[in-house]
């Protein structure tokens, strides 16, 4: 009954955030350590695909893929599957610090995180690790970008990802049908995705709407036609509750007999003669596993792991794979164009007082509304233009459930904080993933080098700027907004350009949307995968996830990660003839 359910949620949300606070992130992939290393490998058996990662793009795939009777599909994923807490989108913060997340830091940063205090400038950047992959831990705002941005990369001899060729595809996957205000005839509604509005909204967006609007920002559907303005946050949940690639694509066909999913097991290696790769060394349950392919292995290890993978399997540029006496099979620019947006919280608190207890909250959960229905707060985007380049401005009401003196309660219980993300979307700076040695086991080094650039960080301050003019807007004074000065930049004068400079420098964080290392384009100089993903000089080797983005994106990328397996998909269908070419 209601109480039963009531205890339950309160007592999984006590342990798993009790969990998350003792939580040793890991620094390698020890955890996977052979039992005994001279072992022969075990042969797995034989399957038409073997997808590499069951995350974002690789479950969509795996959906797909296994729809064709005739194949066999063997999904080879490092972590399980979420549960009823990575379910919960409010506590999405709690799973970063869970065995959810790889674990993963970038090294010293010079332009960036310049914080006193953090050890050596080193930032995290979560990915995830389960099926469903970073879609089961991430914020989960649902964008797709601007519609330019995908004629960008047709413009760079990528006909087929133009935004007229890549529009049936997002439309493929979604479920849109309880959307309010969109521009229908871009969205779809019969997909396994289902998109929604966030479930609680405040007064606080909606003084943000009627301030922006004087500013000539109107309320848009950014996934439609036109992205600049304000829009309210779609994201995928489905009645209020994550939904991960896990739930919406894998899930729900786990059962057919043509797909097999292996979890807990790290793949380490390709297996390739010539220009055709045979099957993949994996390790589970610390033995060594060889499965074999008929047809092709496709990587979805998304944007640090395909690259490490593809490296420590001899394709990648000659020196790096030289200094790991790793022989090289192609010299390939693999892991050499990360490039990540960027991204800084703006605080301010206000005299609004949170109006639930924490057992209402997870009432209110069950019945699919209120606060837990909403990942990390997040209500509206904006997206805008400064004199470089768009930026987007998240508007954020918190209301966190966490810890205090061992009982479950609001964090923020005086005063709601009203918070602003403002996501640097299209950076010039390009940094790498390279491995640290050619052990498998070792995390890659990951340098995203944010913030090479002045003009970055003038962006930064220009968004920064014209939010504090938003928010001078009469209407807050009522709720006594009042803003958080950065401890960090307390020695220059809030709001003036070199305060926003230090915040930028100082307090910004990683966007969290890595793409690039395993990139799209025509010329194996410098790309890694032509046009339809298959990997340069390789007969059967493709890369399906964010890591092929050739140019960045004018907003988030999951939706983009299943845009591109849903068509990754066609073209091995249409490749193997089971499809028409021109369908
Ligand atoms: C904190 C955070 C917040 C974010 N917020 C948003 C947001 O609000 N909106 C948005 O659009 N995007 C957001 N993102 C980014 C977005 O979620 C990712 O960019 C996207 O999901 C990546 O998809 P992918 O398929 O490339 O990789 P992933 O989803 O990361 O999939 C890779 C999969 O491969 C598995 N894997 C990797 N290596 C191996 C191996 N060697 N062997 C076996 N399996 C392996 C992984 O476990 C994982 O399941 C966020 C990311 C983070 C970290």
């Amino acid at each position: 009954d209601i109480e039963d359910d009531l205890d339950y949620y309160e007592q999984l949300i006590k342990e798993n955030i009790e969990e998350s606070r003792s939580h040793q992130t890991p620094t390698s992939f020890q955890e996977f350590q052979l039992t005994d290393k001279n072992a022969v490998p075990t042969r797995f058996g034989r399957y038409d695909f073997i997808i590499v990662g069951g995350g974002t793009a690789g479950s969509l795939l795996a959906r797909r893929l296994s729809e064709v009777k005739l194949w066999n599909v063997l999904v080879i994923e490092g972590g399980a599957h979420g549960d009823k807490f990575t379910e919960i989108p409010a506590m999405s913060n709690y799973t970063l610090t869970s065995d959810y997340n790889w674990g993963f830091t970038t090294t010293p940063q010079k332009t960036s995180c310049l914080v006193p205090g953090i050890p050596d400038q080193r930032m995290r950047v979560p990915r995830g690790k389960a099926l469903g992959g970073t879609t089961v831990i991430n914020g989960n705002a649902f964008s797709r970008g601007f519609p330019s941005d995908y004629d960008r990369w047709g413009a760079k001899g990528l006909p087929s990802w133009t935004y007229e060729n890549v529009l049936p595809y997002f439309k493929k996957f979604e479920n849109a049908s309880s959307l309010r205000g969109i521009d229908t005839e871009y969205h779809g509604f019969d997909g396994p995705l289902v998109v929604e509005n966030t479930r609680n909204t405040s007064e606080l967006s909606e003084i943000f709407i009627r301030s922006i609007k004087s500013f000539g920002y109107n309320l848009v559907d950014y996934n439609g036609r036109d992205p600049i303005g304000v829009g309210y946050m779609q994201t995928s949940t489905r009645n209020g509750r994550r939904n991960s690639g896990d739930s919406a694509f894998l899930s729900p066909v786990e059962r057919r007999t043509n797909l097999k999913l292996q979890i807990n097991s790290l793949v380490t290696k390709l297996l390739i003669k010539g220009n055709t790769v045979r099957g993949v060394e994996f390790i589970s349950g610390n033995k060594k596993y060889r499965a074999y392919a008929r047809i092709e292995v496709i990587l979805s290890a998304g944007s640090f792991q395909s690259p490490q993978i593809l490296m420590l399997s001899g394709i990648g540029p000659k020196s790096e794979l030289s200094k790991h006496n790793i022989s090289v099979k192609l010299d390939l620019p693999v892991g050499l164009n990360l490039r990540d947006q960027h991204q800084t919280t703006i605080i301010g608190w206000t005299n609004i007082s949170v109006p639930v207890t924490p057992r209402e909250a997870i009432a209110q959960y069950l019945r699919t509304v209120g606060p837990l229905t909403i990942t990390q707060g997040m209500q509206l985007a904006t997206f805008c233009n400064t004199s470089y380049s768009p930026v987007e401005l998240v508007t954020i009401v918190y209301n966190r459930l966490g810890m205090i003196n061992g009982s479950l309660s609001y964090v923020i219980t005086r005063a709601t904080a009203f918070a602003h993300l403002l996501m640097f979307l299209h950076p010039k700076s390009v940094g790498s993933v390279q491995l640290a040695s050619d052990d498998p086991l070792q995390h890659p080094i990951i340098n995203p080098n944010y913030l090479q650039y002045e003009e970055e960080v003038e962006t930064i301050v220009e968004g920064a700027q014209f939010l504090m003019k938003i928010l001078e807007n009469e209407e807050f004074r009522k709720y006594n907004l009042t803003m958080t000065r950065d401890p960090n930049c307390r020695n220059f004068t809030f709001n003036s350009k070199d305060y926003w400079r230090c915040v930028a420098r100082c307090s910004g964080e990683p966007g969290n949307h890595p793409s690039g290392t395993c990139i799209m384009g025509v010329s194996p100089k410098d790309s890694v995968v032509n046009e339809r993903l298959l990997v340069h000089g390789m007969k059967n080797l493709r890369v399906v996830d964010a890591s092929v983005i050739p140019v960045n994106l004018n907003g988030h990328m999951y939706a983009t990660a299943y845009m591109i397996a849903e068509k990754a998909a066609d073209f091995i269908k249409q490749d193997y003839g089971i499809i028409d070419s021109k369908t």
